[in-house]
């Protein structure tokens, strides 16, 4: 079925619909997908196309977190619906892999191991008018925290003119990666049935991709949430090389704490320790790595957070470590939805089986790493000093729950966060 309708009210064509299984006649020369092959071309194109639907090959869209904010855009008439990234100069300004772990379909099931290469390993498809676009991005830069400017104040740094340049700026190679679902290996990974994950993903995004339910033949997805940044330090083509120590902290977005320094919990202060302990070992001849997932407030959202915040601090007793954890439960149904199960995807990808300083005392992470077959050598947890004092409820909460705490001064009964009006 087609109806007319207009697009960003200048051209005049059919609704496509994809609730009615595949388009008639998948064209010829659509891109196979073969996922886990051990190279780009016996792979093939991630083509989650919208303007060429007989040789799309995946569900969603490239980019899916602002897919909406695309379609915002044509709507309004300032892009045009099938317009094409020039991918002049683009490529990554330093190469990853391949690694061996890439061709294999279990290993990696979230992102695309050969996203970063598209441009250059599909350079021909994409000549031939395949829209197939990168979900990895790589680049350098240099940062600039005052806490490693403080690091420096304090001798535990020093400047180098190499990993730390004259003003304390520090040199990273940085990569951003967009999701892509494998669903068949999303679905082993939790245990489910890929039936019962395909539909689960229509039902509860509102019936957003009907291709879940519709395209059995199609098996990934593009999902539309958000991705995550890696910040490398020191040589990256030394990372996942096996052996060369590597320091690490995997930090789920915070934006709260971690661009505003709001002082209820220790995200903020944790990740610039990882990024501390990251930029030493890079200065020591090994390299460091910062995962920085786009997962706000357990990726429960800041929304239910400061629900949270205020059902803590207001209740009879005061926000105390017994019912940190409870009070999420109430608001959210669950005390976390980060899934770290997908987590290690991303050593994977970077060709890691060793971890020497690891920089987190989430069980969690711990847990699911370890299931991945990669090895945490040593667990730093946040030092004392760092904790805001509004935080130990949180960390007395985390550590009575199950938290790494080696090293952690407990005063559990002695811990209450300030009040709502305080
Ligand atoms: N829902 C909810 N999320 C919180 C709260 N406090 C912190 N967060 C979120 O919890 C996540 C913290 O993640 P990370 O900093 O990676 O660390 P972690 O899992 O606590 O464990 P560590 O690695 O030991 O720091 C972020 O997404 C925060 O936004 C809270 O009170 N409620
Ligand atoms: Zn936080």
């Amino acid at each position: 079925m087609s109806v007319n309708a207009s697009a960003g009210g200048r051209s005049r064509n059919h609704i496509v619909l994809t609730s009615h299984g595949a388009p008639t006649g998948v064209a010829a020369d659509a891109p196979t997908l073969n996922w886990g092959a051990p190279s780009p071309r016996e792979r093939g194109p991630v083509v989650a196309t919208l303007t060429d639907p007989k040789r799309r090959n995946a569900i969603g869209t490239h980019a899916g977190g602002y897919s909406v904010y695309r379609a915002l855009a044509i709507a309004a008439g300032s892009l045009t619906a099938d317009f094409r990234a020039d991918l002049t100069d683009t490529s990554p300004s330093d190469p990853i892999g391949p690694h061996p772990q890439w061709g294999d379909p279990g290993k990696i099931v979230s992102l695309d191991p050969y996203g970063h290469m598209t441009g250059e390993a599909f350079a021909e498809e994409i000549a031939a008018g395949i829209d197939a676009r990168p979900s990895i991005a790589i680049t350098r830069a240099h940062i600039d925290m005052p806490e490693i400017r403080e690091a420096i104040r304090a001798g535990r740094l020093a400047i180098d003119g190499d990993i730390i340049g004259p003003k304390g700026d520090v040199r990273v190679t940085k990569a951003a990666v967009d999701p892509v679902w494998y669903l068949p290996g999303i679905a082993e990974r939790f245990g489910v049935g890929e039936g019962a994950l395909r539909r689960a993903l229509f039902e509860h995004t509102g019936g957003m991709f009907p291709e879940l339910v519709t395209r059995g033949d199609l098996k990934v997805f593009l999902p539309p949430i958000g991705g995550m940044t890696l910040y490398m330090f020191g040589d990256p083509s030394k990372i996942g090389d096996g052996v060369t120590p590597l320091a690490c902290r995997v930090h789920d977005e915070c934006n709260g704490s971690d661009v505003f320094s709001s002082d209820i919990c220790t995200c903020r202060p944790y990740l610039a320790h990882g990024i501390e302990m990251c930029v030493e070992m890079a200065q020591k001849g090994g390299v460091g790595l910062v995962v920085y997932n786009r997962k706000e407030g357990r990726a429960l959202g800041e929304v239910t957070k400061f629900l949270v915040y205020n059902a803590r601090k207001r209740q009879q007793g005061g926000d105390l470590p017994e019912t940190y954890f409870k009070r999420t439960e109430c608001v959210a149904g669950v005390q976390d939805m980060r899934f770290q199960e997908l987590m290690p995807d991303v050593f994977h990808w970077l060709g890691i089986s060793r971890i020497d300083r690891f920089a987190s005392m989430s069980d969690m992470k711990f847990n699911a790493l370890a299931r991945a077959g990669i090895e945490v050598v040593e667990r730093v947890p946040i030092p004392d000093d760092l904790i805001p004092s509004d935080a130990r409820v949180e960390m007395e909460a985390k550590v009575s729950a199950g938290y790494y705490g080696v090293g952690f001064q407990s005063q559990y009964d002695a811990t209450q966060g300030r009040a709502l009006k305080e």
